[in-house]
């Protein structure tokens, strides 16, 4: 029985076609799956169902009703809830204070009823098994996939009878990002439609049961998961065959230490951290997200304090900013975490971004060289394919995945031949990872050193040449191909491998 059923939904920003007769179909009880490149126009669809964006055009029927969202409490009262991929959690309050944000249950009279929200908060925690979660902790004091936890908790709190998750295991570890699909396929089968957005086939595999994709904002076609194979969704979703994920990886390191880390230690957790990465090596990072692999990153670009040794190329490197990472001889660049605070400057163009830490290598003279930096965009634009109206766009309304990109493409115009890659393909369609895991392999054999930490395990044992496993902040084993395995890495990171 369809139950959301959604005809010839189209939207434009100014240029930019970002939906074009769309069409979609949903059942209550069912994980339906939504698939598309990065900027297919997923993110505005579930924008328009969710009463954040107004269609140009086009036809919503819910329950067999006309339905017309035409602001968020609309959609909510209609029984539409969204998890959105950029998060809408607000820093300056508590975990508990955002899941009932403006719903709070009062007392006569009008005040906060605390006792009340705090036992519907637990009531919902364990109704759903929720990973642990701190409900008096403020929400600026929690890491991405806390706050995603958060943004999980606030959209199951509503009485809602269509869920959409927008990318929400992301940002995700692996044990979290299981657990919400297992939580998507209860939610369904408490007769409820959930919509589900992921760029991981494999979460689609396990969760839905059927998928629509969407290609150019436009709907290519809907089917049951158990009658489409894997090679044919991404050739409907980017329109071409897709060879393979993963590149052939060809060792090109050259035993010349690039990055050399030194019982780095801090009060972040890093416990005496020591590892070597070579010149022309991908080095991963793995273990049980939380065990360091964030502070590790930031630490080594001077982004939070440590102490301990590091050196590029043999030299001590005196780090004690990301200025200092960005712009010393041997220069190391990051692609940090949370790229809404780290990574961009959302109301600045493509271009702006792209070039903000290159100014000075395409300045003559103080001036800006507007014409080698065009160049530089358009390469990036190119090399990546972000899919943007044009340079001048803002980057705070490119599609998440595209915001990733620039990202990408900010840090490979430094010039720095360290990486540290912290989750580069976080949101990143099937297509451009393809393309990601190539660029980092040809990095590689051109002298590059990268650091790679991914959220993804098989990532991390497709492309790296070796993975160092962290755990309580300390590396506790090294893996190399051929032995790199997810499970070698997994057991690692739970069992305590030098035996104590
Ligand atoms: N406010 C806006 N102004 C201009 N263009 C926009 C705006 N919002 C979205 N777009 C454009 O609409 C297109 C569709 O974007 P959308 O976010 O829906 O894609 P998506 O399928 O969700 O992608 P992703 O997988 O990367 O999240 C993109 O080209 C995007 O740049």
């Amino acid at each position: 029985m369809v139950f959301l059923d959604v005809n010839g939904l189209s939207k434009r920003f100014g240029g930019i076609v970002a939906l074009d007769n769309a069409s979609f179909s949903g059942a209550e009880g069912e994980v339906h799956a939504l698939l598309g490149e990065n900027g297919a126009g997923k993110s505005t669809f579930i924008q328009i169902l969710s009463g954040a964006l107004r269609p140009d055009s086009g036809t919503i029927s819910l329950g067999g009703a006309a339905f017309t969202a035409a602001t968020p409490d609309m959609a909510a009262s209609a029984g539409i809830a969204a998890v959105f991929q950029e998060l809408s959690v607000i820093p300056d309050l508590t975990v508990e204070q955002n899941i009932w944000f403006r719903r709070e249950p009062r007392k006569f009279g009008g005040m906060v009823d605390r006792r009340e929200m705090r036992r519907r908060s637990e009531a919902l925690l364990t109704a759903y098994n929720f990973p642990p979660l701190d409900l008096d902790a403020d929400l600026r004091s929690l890491n991405l996939a806390e706050q995603q936890i958060t943004e999980i908790a606030k959209g199951l709190s509503k009485n809602t009878r269509v869920i959409i998750l927008d990318e929400a295991t992301s940002a995700l570890p692996a044990t979290e990002a299981q657990w919400l699909l297992k939580t998507s396929r209860k939610i369904a089968e408490e007769g409820r439609l959930v919509i589900f957005i992921s760029h991981r086939m494999s979460e689609v595999r396990f969760v839905a049961d059927r998928l629509t994709i969407f290609r150019n904002g436009e709907t290519v076609g809907t089917h049951r998961i158990d009658a489409v194979s894997d090679d044919d969704i991404v050739t409907q979703m980017i329109g071409r065959r897709l060879a393979s994920l993963y590149p052939h990886r060809t060792p090109s390191e050259t035993g010349r230490i690039a990055l050399r880390v030194d019982r780095m230690h801090s009060r972040q957790g890093l416990k005496d951290v020591s590892f070597a990465l070579s010149e022309g090596e991908v080095l991963g990072v793995g273990g049980l997200q939380g065990h360091g692999q964030r502070e590790l990153f930031q630490s080594i670009f001077g982004a939070s304090s440590a102490e301990g040794g590091v050196e590029l190329w043999g030299r001590p490197a005196n780090i004690g900013s990301p200025r200092d990472a960005l712009t010393g001889k041997d220069g190391i660049a990051l692609v940090p975490e949370d790229r809404k605070g780290q990574g961009l400057l959302l109301d600045k163009s493509v271009a702006q971004n792209l070039t903000l830490s290159i100014l000075p290598l395409l300045s003559r003279s103080g001036l800006v060289d507007r014409t080698r930096e065009a160049s530089a965009v358009d390469q990036m634009i190119e090399k990546l394919s972000i899919k943007v109206g044009s340079r001048a766009q803002t980057v705070g309304t490119l599609s998440g995945g595209n915001q990733q990109k620039v990202v990408i493409g900010k840090m490979l115009l430094t010039g720095a031949k360290v990486l540290l890659l912290y989750d580069p393909t976080r949101g990143v369609d099937v297509g451009t990872k393809a393309e990601i895991f190539r660029l980092m392999r040809e990095l590689a054999a051109q002298g590059y050193a990268i650091l790679f930490y991914s959220s993804d395990l098989s990532e991390l044992v497709n492309v790296a040449d070796r993975v160092i496993v962290m755990r309580n902040g300390e590396t506790v084993d090294t893996i190399a191909t051929p032995d790199l395995t997810e499970e070698a890495i997994l057991s690692a990171a739970v069992l305590d491998t030098r035996g104590h």
